[in-house]
């Protein structure tokens, strides 16, 4: 065993110290040049949106390159996302409506692709999400739209047939469920769990074999759970850490759903369409024509350009009986020539057409 020495203890963290005062100096730097940046934009257009997606995303990509170690890739995105959101409150921050309540994983996905200090607008519904970001009280709107293991998420598909807005990014999340309770309670004297119906289901097998002895008890989200069973004694809840976080629980347990890979892909509604990159995806909103063929007609056009299709789903339009919407997802941009041509042709193959978005293929977090 080596000798503990308290002296060079306390000499690293001086030296800890002196880095840290380097480091909030240089933060600082930063935000008074961003500062800058927002006088330029106010100059040349005073009612535009400061944020710049694409620039954030080249920021978080040439620092995540050059990175040398040992400091983890994906920590430098988070943290330089963090520091971008700060900056940017500094002139505004971002109005983010998202389904609420707050620690959702909705506004986990919200807070991944904002920062932290942008200002949370939790929503009661999807279709309230909708309306705060038509009516402009939000910047962006964050909605979920698939789930792994739950599928689609029917009632944001329906939004869009009514809303005139776009997609202009989509978020891919692992959907964690955390066992959290009451900073002093053991796991033994937890004799009811709360959570919303499909989080209890995604992890019926743990709890069985973790908490034999506790009612199930549904709530109408993980974070009411969260709120509930800061509120019982003897109760513990099933939701993200997020929410362990927003309600004061102890993360008792992490990755407690049944299938480990359980994840929600989101899409931001916003403002104004993405740039290429490279690696995008575009949404499109097409009612066929009534007839024989008519899926086929919608396909064809795609696929003999070699342009993947990813996702393909159909709703009622509840405007005709038996008249559907298709939801398509296809890997790349609308302004690639290839797509453009596609889209030209679906265009006078479609009853109607409509893009909802192309916007940069999402990486799952965590797996960069
Ligand atoms: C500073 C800018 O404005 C915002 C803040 C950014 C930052 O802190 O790096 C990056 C992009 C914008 O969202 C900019 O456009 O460069």
């Amino acid at each position: 065993m080596t000798h503990f020495d308290p002296k060079a203890l306390a000499d690293l963290r001086r030296s800890i110290d002196a880095v840290d005062d380097q480091v909030l100096a240089l933060l600082n730097r930063r935000a008074g040049l961003a500062a800058e940046v927002g006088r330029l934009k106010s100059e040349v257009a005073p009612e535009a949106l400061f944020h710049a997606p694409k620039r954030e995303r080249e920021v978080l990509n040439r620092l995540e390159a050059e990175n040398p170690g040992p400091f983890p890739g994906a920590a430098v995105r988070t943290i330089f996302q963090e520091i971008m959101s700060a900056c940017l409150s500094l002139e505004k921050p971002l109005r983010v409506a998202f389904l609420g309540p707050e620690g959702t994983f909705t506004h986990l996905a919200a807070r991944h692709q904002f920062g932290g200090s942008s200002q949370a607008l939790p929503q009661g519904t999807i279709q309230a999400v909708f309306q705060a970001v038509e009516r402009a009280h939000a910047d962006y709107g964050v909605v979920p739209v698939e789930n792994a293991t739950e599928g689609a998420v029917d009632t944001t598909l329906d939004a869009f047939l009514d809303s005139p807005l776009r997609i202009c990014a989509e978020i891919l999340l692992p959907v964690d469920q955390a066992l959290l309770l009451r900073p002093e309670l053991e796991l033994g004297s937890v004799r009811r769990v709360y959570s919303h119906p499909q989080a209890l289901g995604q992890c019926r097998r743990w709890l069985e074999a973790h908490l034999p002895q506790a009612d199930r008890i549904e709530a109408p989200s993980t974070s009411e759970a969260a709120r509930l069973a800061r509120e019982d004694a003897e109760g513990a809840a099933v939701a993200s850490e997020l929410a362990a976080e927003l309600f004061g629980l102890r993360v008792a347990e992490t990755r407690i759903q049944d299938l480990a890979a359980n994840a929600t892909r989101f899409v931001v509604l916003g403002p104004k369409a993405a740039e290429p990159t490279g690696r995008d995806r575009t949404t499109l909103l097409a009612m066929a024509q009534d007839g024989p063929g008519a899926l086929l007609r919608l396909l064809e056009p795609l696929a003999r350009r070699g342009l993947n299709l990813s996702r393909i789903q159909s709703r009622p339009t509840r405007r005709k009986l038996w008249e559907y919407a298709f939801f398509l997802d296809v890997e790349g941009h609308a302004e690639d020539p290839l797509m453009h041509e596609a889209l030209v042709e679906l265009q006078s193959a479609c009853a109607s057409l409509k893009v909802l978005g192309s916007y940069p293929q999402a990486v799952m977090e965590g797996a960069r």
